[in-house]
Formats: C-alpha cells, structure tokens, sequence
C-alpha cells in the first residue's frame, strides 16, 4: 500500500430527514460548529489520509468551500439519491493520479466522533484482508417483533455485527461492485454489501462503539458528549 495516504470518500449527500432539520443534519451545529467539520477534521488531520472527497447534496448553499484541511486536498462532487449513488460518484470523481492509490476509504459525514485509532487500525487490517470495515459484534439480545410490537421470537446473535464506517476497499472492485449493484437495482446500505454481492468477504475490523453516526436530534447531545472523550 502507498505510505503516501489514502483518499477517503465522505458521502454527506442527505437529507437528514430522521432528524428533521430545517436544513440538512450535517450542517446541524455540534459543539458549535457544523457536524461534518467535526467529521472532516478528524479524517483531514489523520496521518494514514492523503485527501478526502466530499460528496455533496444538489443545491446545497451551505459548503462551507474548503479546498484545503491540513495541508490536504479537499475535493466536492455532486451525489445521487441514494447513498450508494453518492458513494459512486464519489469514487468516480477521485482524481486521476488517486488511481495509484489502489486502496480507498469512504465515511459518513454523520460519523464526527470516529477515533484516530480505529481509523488506523482498519487502514492496517482492511489492507491486509484485501478490504474491511469497522464494526463491532451485538451485545445485547436481539429480538424480532411482530406487527402488534410484540416479540416473538429471540435471535441468535453469534456472528451478527454492527456495521460502521470507515469502510475500505480497493477503488475499482467497489466501484465495479457499486456499480452492478445499480444496475440490478439494488440499493446495498453499505460498501460492504456491494462487495459481498459481488463475492467478497469483507474482513470485519472492531472498532469503537461510540462511532456513532448522528441520525436522530437526541444523537446530537451523545455526539457532543462523545467528540471530546473519542479524540
Ligand atoms: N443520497 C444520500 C443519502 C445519504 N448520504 C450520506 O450518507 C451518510 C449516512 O446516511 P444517513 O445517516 O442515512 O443520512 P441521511 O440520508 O441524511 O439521513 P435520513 O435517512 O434520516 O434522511 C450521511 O453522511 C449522508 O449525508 C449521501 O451522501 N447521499
Ligand atoms: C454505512 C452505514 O453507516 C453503516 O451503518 C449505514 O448503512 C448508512 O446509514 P443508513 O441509516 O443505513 O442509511
């Protein structure tokens, strides 16, 4: 792998509609200032990241323009309606000589309280593995409920995990993988379930728990609470 960094795609394309802002969540303010300047610190200032491309909502008027964070590159490209769209067009709108980077990143602009760690930690394992993910296993009891809100039946929850983000893959297996996807119609919620429908066993990496992506108003007090004790 290049030791120069890798390029990390940051999808921030919603809407937040969980939220249900005025205007988009990742413009929300966190801490006193826009959540996904939160998220684009943390990725900017990370040694193992050589750039990062923001993946942007049509009509959005509140970019705050950055071309630049820590001496890195920050790139925008317009997203789709769905996030793997916005994941797509991310991805094709890396630069050209990123092309020789063989591995990329992609973040949730809604994950600001992601730490240096595990970020580094999925860079080292997920390139060995040919590609991973951060997760983290259940760790509570998982029920299925019925339409009455009831539950039925008790879940086995061995080999079940969370999925977070960071997500890390060779660029032109998930572009290919994002691709047949879109073309089946089928909208995959994460890179990893692009991979493994294309036969890809993603390597899952455990990561923090509190690498939470903020997609309720209550998310917004723990994120605050969070960024600080997760640095
Ligand atoms: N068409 C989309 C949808 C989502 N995202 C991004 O994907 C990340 C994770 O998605 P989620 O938390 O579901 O965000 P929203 O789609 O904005 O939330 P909601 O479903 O509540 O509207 C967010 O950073 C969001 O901005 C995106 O880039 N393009
Ligand atoms: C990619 C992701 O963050 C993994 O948990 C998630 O799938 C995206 O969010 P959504 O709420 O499923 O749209």
């Amino acid at each position: 792998m290049s030791m120069s960094g890798l390029w990390c795609v940051v999808p921030a394309a919603g809407r937040g509609a969980r939220v249900g802002g005025d205007i988009p969540k990742q413009y929300l303010p966190l801490a006193g200032r826009p959540l996904i300047l939160h998220t684009l610190d943390r990725l900017g200032s990370h040694p193992g990241i050589a750039g990062l491309m923001v993946v942007l909502g049509a009509n959005d008027g509140l970019w705050p323009g950055l071309t630049e964070l820590h001496g890195k590159p920050v790139h925008t490209v317009l997203g789709g309606a769905e996030r793997c769209d916005s994941v797509l067009a991310g991805l094709r709108g890396l630069p050209a000589d990123v092309a020789g980077h063989d591995f990329v990143l992609v973040h949730d602009a809604a994950r600001p309280c992601v730490r240096k760690a595990d970020i580094a930690r999925l860079i080292a394992q997920g390139a060995a593995a040919g590609g991973g993910l951060l997760g983290a296993p259940l760790r509570d009891t998982l029920k299925r409920a019925n339409a009455d809100g009831r539950s039925e039946v008790t879940e086995p929850r061995d080999h079940r995990w969370r999925a977070f983000t960071p997500q890390m893959f060779r660029r032109a297996e998930l572009e290919r993988a994002l691709q047949s996807a879109a073309t089946q119609g089928v909208v995959v919620s994460d890179e990893a379930m692009a991979m493994e429908k294309s036969g890809f066993s993603p390597f899952l990496v455990e990561g923090a728990e509190d690498n939470i992506k903020v997609t309720t108003p209550a998310d917004f007090a723990l994120a605050e609470f969070l960024l600080e004790k997760t640095l």
